[in-house]
């Protein structure tokens, strides 16, 4: 029987067409609510959607049949991926067809901003002409702060050059030698926030970047500031922003996304020197013709023929290839993310070392696997596919390496991270249960399994430690599920390793780093 998609979104005609030459069954269904869906779900192999189809566990719960959800653009931040993966559905998107697009729109309204041209179009099709109300400023020798030097960033960053501005960017994994190829300055945030003109952010939304733009940062910067944003809600506080523009300390804003979309209210709605739109920075016809044509081929090759590619949650690899592979590609990502949530500056070179069984099997998915794990904290869904070229684009030299058998360990996968600043390596096996373990940090044995949520501890091994650590989570009722200490020698470097059931507050996580044992604490998510 051939197998169904239903196209849940409004996706450019290109795709059914594509979907019907392969032979698979397409249906048109948009604009479902979230009932409507469940309903119907269970019917489908595949679902392609863009941004405003949301895949949540209930969803999925419901699609007894769903082998692949296809994301026609770059964020699938409307799929949980977690609940996807654990069902075994593959989540693909198409992480270039919309950059272009994305990079136009962001420098459109950099300079709709610049010269106020929709309060301009309003007011002189109103009639008023006001010649004298809308003085504008040039663009010209204007410093523009990139937030976010990836894909669109660098676009954006590629063609304001082209306007004759100075291009400043802030990206911890963009390399010097990146930049100098771009024709960038790298600086820190901090640098960008005093000295930019313009700001434009393109970053994911991420622990890390959720209100990178605050009241605070926004007091730091020039007064007569210009923002714009056309990556995703939530990066700029909208709150502080409106007070800002309110004060005349930022002179004008033009957000392409909101905290809360559909956006019907919002905080810097009617500001005279605000400018939006209702998330378009994909909508062209040719982006969506890209973004159709790409998904549509991929959700087609994997439901005929295995295949896969752009998948934000498994690497491309062959029927034959998987079970043998599956727990390694498994070990291989955690160890890749132990080591990238450790990590806070720029990545140089990473290196993977196949000993034992392992060397003998497809590395090049083990090393992929690594490498998505490794920048996934910093980078928008990053997958299996496209984390290696990824890396080269960043400048980040990444080495594999097998050996024969090493050790106790059947198979053992060792990622060592080199940074502006050192080099760390964690080592790991999987054990006949399957199930991926830790077995080397920084050169100190430990034996744990990767829980959801953990917390590291790097200290002195000097009496005392254990007991008032644990005092610090029990106090704070954070239950310890596993506990697990190693060290280089008696006195010397010891680590902890905890997982712990539910997440743990900064604030307990700087009690432990006020120990006087404790060099760094950090806590880790899987
Ligand atoms: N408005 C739209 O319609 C639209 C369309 C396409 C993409 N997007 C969004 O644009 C964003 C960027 O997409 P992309 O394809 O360029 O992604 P990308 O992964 O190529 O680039 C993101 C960049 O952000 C950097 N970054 C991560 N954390 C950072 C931090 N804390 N500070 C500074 N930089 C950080 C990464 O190093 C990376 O270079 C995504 O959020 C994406 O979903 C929006
Ligand atoms: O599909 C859209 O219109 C939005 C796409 C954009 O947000 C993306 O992440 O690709």
């Amino acid at each position: 029987m051939a197998p169904r998609v239903l196209i849940a979104d409004k996706l450019s005609p290109a795709a059914v067409a594509i979907f019907k030459e392969r032979g698979v069954e397409t249906d048109v269904n948009t604009g479902l609510d979230k009932d409507q869906l469940a309903e119907i779900i269970g019917n489908y192999d595949g679902i392609a959607i863009r941004s405003a189809t949301k895949i949540t566990p209930k969803i999925l719960e419901k699609a007894k049949n769903l082998k692949v959800v296809g994301r026609a653009g770059i964020g699938v931040d409307n799929v949980d991926v977690p609940a996807a993966t654990q069902k075994g559905v593959i989540v693909m998107n198409t992480p270039f067809g919309n950059s272009i697009t994305t990079a136009e729109h962001a420098i459109s309204l950099m300079l709709a901003l610049a010269r106020q041209i929709p309060a301009a179009d309003t007011s002189t099709q109103a009639g008023k002409w006001e010649k004298n109300r809308f003085m504008g400023v040039e663009i010209t020798g204007k410093t523009l702060g990139v937030i976010g030097c990836g894909n669109i960033g660098s676009i954006a960053a590629d063609r304001a050059l082209g306007l004759r501005m100075k291009v400043i960017a802030f990206d911890p994994f963009l390399s010097e030698e990146r930049a100098v190829d771009l024709g960038v300055e790298k600086v820190e945030l901090e640098d960008l926030f005093r000295r930019a003109d313009f700001i434009t952010l393109h970053t994911p939304l991420t622990d890390r970047t959720r209100n990178i733009i605050d009241a605070k940062a926004i007091e730091t910067m020039k007064d007569g500031v210009r923002i714009i944003n056309c990556a995703r809600g939530g990066l700029v506080d909208e709150v502080a922003l409106r007070a800002a523009l309110d004060s005349g300390k930022v002179a004008g804003a033009a957000f392409d996304v909101f905290v809360t979309e559909p956006a019907k209210e919002n905080p810097l709605f009617g500001h005279p020197n605000v400018v939006c739109t209702p998330h378009l920075g994909a909508a062209t016809s040719e982006a969506q013709e890209n973004v159709a044509l790409q998904v549509a081929e991929q959700m087609s090759d994997y439901l005929l023929r295995g295949a896969i590619s752009n998948a934000v949650n498994f690497p491309s690899i062959t029927a034959e290839q998987a079970p043998k592979l599956r727990p390694l590609i498994d070990l291989a990502d955690k160890l890749g993310s132990f080591a990238g949530q450790l990590t806070e500056s720029g990545i140089k070179q990473v290196r993977i070392t196949y000993a034992g069984a392992v060397a003998q099997l497809n590395t090049r998915a083990l090393t992929s696997s690594a490498v998505a794990g490794l920048l996934r904290p910093m980078l928008a869904d990053v997958n299996v596919v496209s984390a290696p070229s990824v890396a080269k684009e960043r400048g980040i030299i990444v080495e594999e390496t097998t050996r024969e058998a090493q050790g106790d360990y059947e198979s053992l996968i060792t990622v060592e991270v080199t940074t502006e600043r050192q080099t760390r390596g964690v080592s790991g096996t999987v054990y006949a249960d399957g199930r991926p373990r830790i077995v080397n940090i920084k050169g100190i044995r430990v034996d744990a399994e990767f829980g959801p949520s953990m917390l590291y501890v790097a200290n002195e091994d000097k009496p005392g430690f254990v007991g008032k650590f644990a005092g610090i989570l029990g106090d704070a009722g954070v239950n310890i599920a596993t506990f697990h200490l190693g060290r280089d020698a008696q006195g010397g470097a010891a680590i902890a390793l905890v997982e712990i059931d539910g997440a743990v507050s900064d604030k307990v996580i700087e009690e432990v780093k006020k120990l006087p044992q404790v060099t760094h604490a950090k806590p880790l998510h899987f």
